[in-house]
């Protein structure tokens, strides 16, 4: 699927509106306990609608499945969140926050991150590299060291810190022992590990998985569901599109059904796939 370059610049994004107090302080504990929220949320593609007003909040601390038939808008919605793509209407809010259009890295340094599939360059560098890309807005990276006194030594700190929190990651998705590999040569499963350690890197509150368990032999699909679960105990929100059922059924509390564009059903696993609509939904398929 293609990609726009990126959405509109931060400064673009309209503030939310509060009218009232009593409306502020709803609109608080609602952020606290949810903090995504989409709302009417429409993207089309010339003559082609994708998502057609879908609205849905993710729950602090959840792991929330997003899933639906082929072609029914998961990861269109998930790059309109991401700020991949800037979405015709609607409103996402992350925290309270209105961050509709905003640019993917705006969006990311607030704390909501997706992983990413290795990039096509990015095999020729080391699993330890990939890792210190990851982070962005470094003190190096916009200023320059004859300007700045002491910045070097601001610089030189932020890499240690980095590379500690490096091998960290690394150590906690038990890949470690391939630092110095060329990401090329991992297994696609080895691979997913480190798609989820790089995106961990920046310390986000939510992130969003797309499809982290495919081509992952059971191994390490379970080594990977067990640092997810893990890392949510420790404050992180998961919202994840997987198509396997089994691995929705026995690991969400919530499940979100998309179809056609929109949102068809949600609910606890065990409600969504003994609801009719879902069932028809997937052609009598095995839900
Ligand atoms: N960049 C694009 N240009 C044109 N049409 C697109 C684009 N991206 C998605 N679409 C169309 O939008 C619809 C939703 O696609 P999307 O990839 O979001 O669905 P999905 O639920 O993620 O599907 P799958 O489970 O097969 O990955 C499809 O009809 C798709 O062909």
């Amino acid at each position: 699927m293609s990609s726009e370059p990126g959405g509109a610049d931060a400064d673009d994004a309209t503030d939310t509106a509060v009218d009232t107090p009593a409306a502020a302080a709803e609109g608080a504990r609602d952020a606290a306990e949810h903090p995504l929220v989409v709302e009417g949320l429409h993207k089309t593609f010339g003559g082609i609608t994708a998502v057609d007003g879908a609205s849905f909040s993710v729950a602090e601390g959840s792991l929330t499945g997003l899933i639906g038939p082929n072609g029914a808008g998961k990861s269109t919605t998930f790059n309109c969140i991401t700020g991949v793509h800037t979405p015709t209407s609607g409103r996402i809010r992350f925290r309270g926050d209105d961050i509709t259009g905003m640019a993917p890295h705006a969006i990311a340094q607030r704390g909501l991150v997706r992983t990413f599939q290795i990039a096509r360059e990015l095999p020729e560098m080391t699993v330890l590299e990939n890792m210190m890309l990851a982070p962005k807005g470094q003190a190096g990276e916009r200023l320059s060291y004859a300007v700045v006194p002491g910045l070097r030594d601001r610089v030189v700190e932020q890499e240690e810190e980095l590379l500690e929190r490096a091998w960290q990651q690394l150590e906690f998705f038990e890949i470690d022992h391939l630092a110095e590999e060329y990401a090329g040569t991992l297994s696609g499963g080895q691979r997913k590990l480190l798609e989820m350690a790089r995106a961990l890197m920046t310390d986000p509150e939510v992130v969003l998985l797309d499809e982290p368990l495919a081509g992952v032999n059971p191994t390490l699909e379970e080594k990977l569901l067990d640092r997810i679960h893990e890392l949510r105990e420790m404050g992180n929100t998961f919202l994840f599109v997987e198509h396997d059922m089994d691995v929705i059924m026995n690991n969400c509390e919530h499940v979100i059904v998309m179809h056609q564009g929109s949102v068809l059903a949600e609910g606890t696993p065990e409600q969504v796939t003994s609801d009719e609509r879902v069932v028809e939904a997937y052609l009598g398929g095995d839900v």
